[in-house]
């Protein structure tokens, strides 16, 4: 094992963040909670579904629903029913279901200031994309509002931070629309290929235009697909079908769901050059944000036909425009927009190559109606004090278990992220192993929530899934994420702290950073608390110690003198605050890892520097 220099000093104590917010709750079931803690007396893990002041009864008979009041289980007491706001269209299949529980308002098109006067009259609010459940709507609603319900998968338009600070729940439907979006992503791709709708608007404005809207075929076509989730995967199913050859670029998804659907997984480079059709599928997050520009225009072929049914900013519109105009992109069909609606003017909609829809991915009579009723019952369950399988924001968990996890938790999520960062390739992960070194015995640590921040640190970064103890196991199953969890003993019984140390193993899996595999070829990392704080402690081979603030720079270089005030100029220079440095190396003269924290995500040109210094071979910015 390499030795290690620690050249910065301990850091300072400090409570770690965590988006897990402290609560008195509602009592996990059986199955979900945790044994007691050695030492410390009995104590359970509980996790708040909703922080209901006032729990609300089983929904009372038919003869009474209309009184709004149902008995009390526990005292017979009279209370009134929960009370919903459907604040945009839902099928009525889910109106029925909610119903059945609460008394439902739907109050469509309010404007913000009267969603503002209302809220506050009610225990649970259900939207679409297009209500904007802002922090201010849910101060309104603080002290009754108890759920959000998001009909649909985007959530981006609800402020989960400032909902879990007012303890109130939010969950959504994330499955009941995907097959809708897969289908209208393949509509776009038939309309757009024979220009249904250019003849169709032609045909009406009175024009028999036969020769003009001849198309292209699309059997025997190579259609890429960027983002291999649960619409990509859809619509990598009915290409196929449509005699397609379909190739896809998702780094973080499993090959052997890829290998099952016959689809061949390539690098994005690989995918947007081989491509005839592209079509987008990942979700808008900050790798992802106008990943499709000049750059990426310029290397795919000329002629490609781009859909996007994902989000309009994954795409850079005015380079969409130019690659338009200059033919390198033939075709375009797009149901989603950086800003919706887009303007009147907006020369992309306009473009006489563009077929465009207005945001209609999930609107199928179908899924409208799954999506109502997954929702319902998500809210109603919510309502209940049920878990909610669903849920997007935190769980909470009491402050006592808090208090003695929240170090190890936070590190968990860090390495998780750190993890998934260092991925590459187009294998996907296949396997992921949690090792902890602990001198407490099985029943004395459960692991769970350590397990779901590991998962929501690897899945968070790369989806726009949302993961918390109540979503983790179910997130990672559906994404096809094996993991598995290894106890080792640590022989020092009498060791207060719950955890040594935790390490994450990404097995068999390619690596932007080959210093992070390890002998066995699997990437990885380890950390431990120290003074409080999470610290990274391994890197594949060589033992490390850094604090896992800020942002860290992995360098791997030949082990000589003065490495690190190179690298230490450079980031001086250009007024980057190191946090901590740390070295470690196999054998004296041999090969040696740097890890550096800094404050600040360094410029282009600055890593550039640091990467032009001779003895250094490889170097990584990860963000944690
Ligand atoms: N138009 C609509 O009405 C509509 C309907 C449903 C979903 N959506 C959108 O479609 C998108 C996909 O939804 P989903 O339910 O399939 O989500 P998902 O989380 O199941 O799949 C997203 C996939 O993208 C991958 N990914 C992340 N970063 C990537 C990158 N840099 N390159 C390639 N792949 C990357 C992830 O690994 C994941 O497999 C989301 O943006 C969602 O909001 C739109
Ligand atoms: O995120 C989603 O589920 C889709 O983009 C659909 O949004 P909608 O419910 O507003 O149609």
């Amino acid at each position: 094992m390499a030795a290690s220099r620690a050249l910065l000093p301990a850091p300072h104590a400090r409570a770690a963040g965590s988006r897990l917010a402290a609560a008195s709750a509602a009592p996990l079931p059986s199955s979900l909670a945790l044994p007691a803690a050695r030492g410390r007396g009995a104590r359970g893990i509980r996790c708040a579904i909703v922080s209901s002041p006032a729990p609300v009864a089983p929904p009372p008979s038919e003869s009474d629903s209309s009184l709004r009041i149902s008995r009390g289980g526990s005292g017979g007491t009279l209370r009134p029913k929960p009370a919903v706001l459907v604040a945009e269209k839902l099928s009525e299949a889910g109106l029925a279901v909610l119903r059945e529980f609460a008394d439902v308002e739907c109050a469509y098109g309010m404007s913000p200031a009267e969603l503002l006067a209302k809220v506050a009259q009610f225990d649970a609010l259900i939207v679409r994309s297009g209500t904007k459940v802002t922090r201010e709507v849910l101060e309104a609603g603080r002290g009754r509002l108890r759920v959000v319900g998001r009909a649909g998968v985007g959530i981006d338009n609800v402020d989960l931070q400032a909902a879990t600070e007012a303890g109130c729940l939010v969950v959504n439907a994330p499955t009941a629309n995907t097959v809708a979006a897969a289908e209208h992503g393949i509509a776009l791709l038939a309309s757009m290929a024979r220009n249904v709708s250019q003849a169709d608007a032609a045909l009406k404005a009175g024009k028999w235009q036969r020769t003009k809207y001849v198309g292209v075929s699309l059997v025997g076509k190579t259609l890429a697909i960027m983002g291999f989730g649960k619409v990509g995967s859809e619509v990598a199913r009915r290409a196929k079908g449509l005699g397609m050859h379909v190739i896809a670029h998702d780094p973080y998804a499993p090959a052997d769901r890829a290998r099952a659907i016959g689809v061949e997984l390539v690098s994005f480079d690989e995918a947007i050059a081989r491509a005839d059709f592209i079509s987008l599928h990942m979700p808008l997050i900050p790798t992802t944000s106008k990943i499709f520009n000049d750059e990426s225009f310029a290397k795919m072929k000329t002629g490609v036909r781009i859909i996007n049914v994902a989000r309009g900013g994954v795409i850079d519109e005015d380079a969409l425009v130019r690659a338009l105009d200059s033919g390198k992109v033939a075709q375009a069909a797009l149901d989603v927009f950086s800003v919706e609606p887009p303007p009147k003017d907006s020369k992309l909609v306009l473009h006489e190559n563009v077929t465009v829809t207005p945001h209609l991915g999930a609107s199928t009579v179908e899924a409208q109606e799954g999506v109502a009723i997954e929702i319902a019952e998500a809210v109603v369950g919510a309502l209940k004090g049920e878990l909610a399988a669903t849920a997007v924001n935190a769980p909470m968990v009491p402050a006592e278990v808090m208090s003695e996890l929240a170090p190890y938790v936070s590190l968990a999520e860090k390495l998780g992220r750190l993890a998934v960062q260092l991925v590459a390739g187009e294998s996907g992960i296949k396997g992921v192993k949690v090792v902890y070194t602990t001198a407490r015995g099985p029943d004395d640590l459960d692991t769970r929530l350590l397990r779901a921040m590991v998962t929501k640190g690897l899945v968070e970064p790369v989806s726009s899934t949302f993961v918390n103890l109540v979503n983790a196991d179910y997130t990672a199953k559906q994404r096809g994420l094996r993991i598995t969890e290894e106890r080792v003993a640590h022989d020092s019984p009498a060791a207060e702290a719950p955890l040594e140390s935790i390490q994450v193993r990404l097995s068999q899996v390619q690596s932007k950073f080959a210093g992070a595999i390890s002998d066995g070829g699997d990437i990885v990392l380890e950390g431990r608390v120290k003074y409080g704080v999470p610290h990274l402690t391994l890197v594949g081979p060589y033992e490390v110690d850094v604090s896992l603030e800020g942002n860290l720079i992995l360098c791997r270089q030949i082990d000589q003198p003065g490495m690190i005030g190179k690298v230490g100029n450079i980031l001086g220079q250009r007024n980057v605050n190191i946090s901590f440095m740390s070295v470690g190396r196999t054998f004296r003269g041999k090969q040696a890892i740097m890890a550096i924290g800094v404050d600040e995500e360094p410029d282009k040109e600055t890593l550039e520097q640091i990467g032009a210094i001779p003895a250094i071979e490889e170097f990584v910015f990860l963000e944690l």
